[in-house]
């Protein structure tokens, strides 16, 4: 579990990224920060690799207040995805997957065997395995991407907006690959997206966030698209523009989530 308790962090004198933050996300689920740019989302995502040191608050992983760690040690442990890719331009695809492992200890041989199995698992033909990173479609390279990060077999990885410079097409690929992904190995995913669909599609728990870092509404996709807490989040579900395609209707067995056909998307969780 990854628990935020009151962080803030603060540029300089003016600028307040992220003002009073708590959170909790729990293991093995993902968690999607979702909000307008400059909200502080990246902020705080970096704050789990200790990649943006907090001016206030702490930041615990299983407990363990993560300001006492040291943060290579940190890194090398916890998987980071970037919408850019960070892949080496000058190492195959293969060697960029294997970068952690072989900086781990593990030997070449066998750093080179897990990345084709990983290869395999985020969907890349071994064909790819010798290209260099520019050789490859932007769908390819955010894959290698997220081979690379799932190399060292972390317990968590974070997801900075992976699949926004992709087409939308290769995105709903690739997040239907990360729904697959993620009922495999149950990794604590922290996800960043200004996209509000695809927090609906990937978020267990989704955090809508305002400026400053402002927690809009927390909770799941069903019960935000039930209840939006006040004009912003309605506004960010593009409700007042009807173009939500998912709405929640009462139905004898309860409140139920459906599409745009009226086809049933899912059920929504009873309240506490
Ligand atoms: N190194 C920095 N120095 C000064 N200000 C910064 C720095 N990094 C971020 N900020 C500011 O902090 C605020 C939050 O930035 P952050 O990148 O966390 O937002 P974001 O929600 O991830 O935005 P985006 O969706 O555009 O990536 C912004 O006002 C940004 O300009």
């Amino acid at each position: 579990m990854i628990e935020f308790e009151h962080v803030s962090k603060h540029y300089g004198d003016s600028t307040v990224a992220v003002a009073d933050f708590s959170a909790r996300i729990p293991a093995h689920t993902t968690t999607v920060l979702v909000g307008s740019s400059g909200s502080g989302k990246t902020t705080l995502l970096r704050m789990v690799n200790r990649m943006v040191e907090p001016t206030g608050g702490r930041v615990l992983i299983d407990g363990e207040d993560i300001a006492g760690t040291d943060p290579v040690a940190l890194r090398r442990r916890i998987g980071y995805v970037m919408q850019s890719g960070g892949l080496m331009p000058h190492r195959s695809v293969l060697d960029n997957i294997a970068t952690v492992p072989r900086l781990l200890g593990t030997s070449r041989a066998d750093a080179h065997r897990r990345a084709a199995d990983l290869m395999e698992l985020v969907g890349l033909a071994p064909t790819l395995a010798k290209r260099y990173p520019a050789q490859l479609s932007g769908g390819q390279q955010q894959r290698v991407g997220v081979a690379r990060a799932l190399a060292a077999d972390p317990n968590i990885l974070l997801m900075d907006e992976p699949f926004a410079a992709v087409d939308p097409i290769v995105r709903a690929d690739l997040q239907a690959e990360l729904v697959r992904l993620q009922d495999e190995l149950g990794k604590t995913i922290v996800f960043v997206t200004h996209d509000m669909d695809e927090a609906l599609l990937l978020g267990d728990q989704i955090i809508i966030l305002e400026e400053g870092a402002q927690v809009a509404q927390r909770g799941t996709g069903p019960e935000i698209l039930a209840a939006p807490a006040n004009d912003f989040v309605a506004g960010f579900l593009g409700l007042h523009r009807g173009t939500r395609t998912l709405h929640v209707r009462d139905n004898t067995q309860g409140r139920i989530v459906v599409d745009e056909r009226g086809r049933a998307a899912g059920r929504l969780a009873e309240g506490p």
